[in-house]
């Protein structure tokens, strides 16, 4: 068989961006999916809203569910100030070994630390190997069914603090419905939805921007 997704993702990437330009492998990967083929990245529409949250937080700690070929991972790391540092929690080492490449070909692999494995095991310990005391930026993209225990897991773990923001991809499509529900009817959040539209398409999509109050 031939190439899988994931790697004609990073062929376009090495084909059409400069290495250790990240705005010019974010252009890359959203021409292929735009115009050759669909990719579950967040896209430039909803980046823009991915950008200019992570612009107003200005995160020192930041964590990213669900790296896929690392797309936003780049799309917030190249925001980041230095020092600080994102860490993506990916489980198929596949799409890992790909958004590693990705990742470095934008020159950003000294500000992402990819762990790879599933988030439920993962997040326990993230503050012992990297001690972290807590997280200023969490952007969920993984599997929709799991935003829900996952939240509750960072909650457990004391990694998030009063002000931690939190950034859904895919409220509406797919759809996180329990998401929605637990965030928009706990009293610890104050949360906000961003309309958009799905990546490289006219179909409603959004994201979901949560404060934890502590
Ligand atoms: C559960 N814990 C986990 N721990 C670590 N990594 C995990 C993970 N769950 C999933 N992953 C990884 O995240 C990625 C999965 C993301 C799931 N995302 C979606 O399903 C998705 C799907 C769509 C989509 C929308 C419309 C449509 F018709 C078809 C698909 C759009 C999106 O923006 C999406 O994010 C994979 O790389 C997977 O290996
Ligand atoms: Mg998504």
């Amino acid at each position: 068989t031939g190439l899988s997704r994931p790697q004609r993702i990073l062929k376009a990437v090495q084909k059409n961006a400069k290495k250790g330009d990240p705005q010019s492998v974010i252009a890359a990967i959203d021409h292929y999916c735009r115009h050759k083929e669909w990719a579950m990245n967040v896209g430039d529409d909803k980046g823009l809203i991915l950008d200019s949250v992570v612009m107003e937080v200005n995160p020192s700690s930041a964590l990213e569910l669900g790296t896929y070929c690392g797309y936003s991972t780049v799309r917030i790391a190249r925001l980041l100030p230095a020092g600080s540092t994102l860490i993506t929690v990916e489980f198929n080492p596949h799409c890992a070994v790909i958004a590693r490449q990705i990742i470095a070909y934008a020159g950003l692999q000294d500000k992402v630390k990819l762990m790879e494995g599933p988030s439920g095991d993962l997040i326990p310990k993230i503050k012992e190997q990297f001690g972290i005391t807590s997280f200023d930026f969490v952007f969920l993209d993984h599997w929709k069914d799991r935003y829900v225990p996952d939240t509750k897991l960072l909650e457990e773990c004391g990694l998030l603090r009063k002000g931690s923001v939190l950034l859904a991809d895919n409220v509406i499509c797919p759809g996180a419905p329990e998401y929605l529900e637990y965030v928009r009817n706990n009293p610890r959040y104050e949360t906000r939805y961003f309309p958009s539209n799905l990546e490289y398409t006219k179909v409603e999509d959004g994201l979901e921007k949560s404060v934890f109050l502590g």
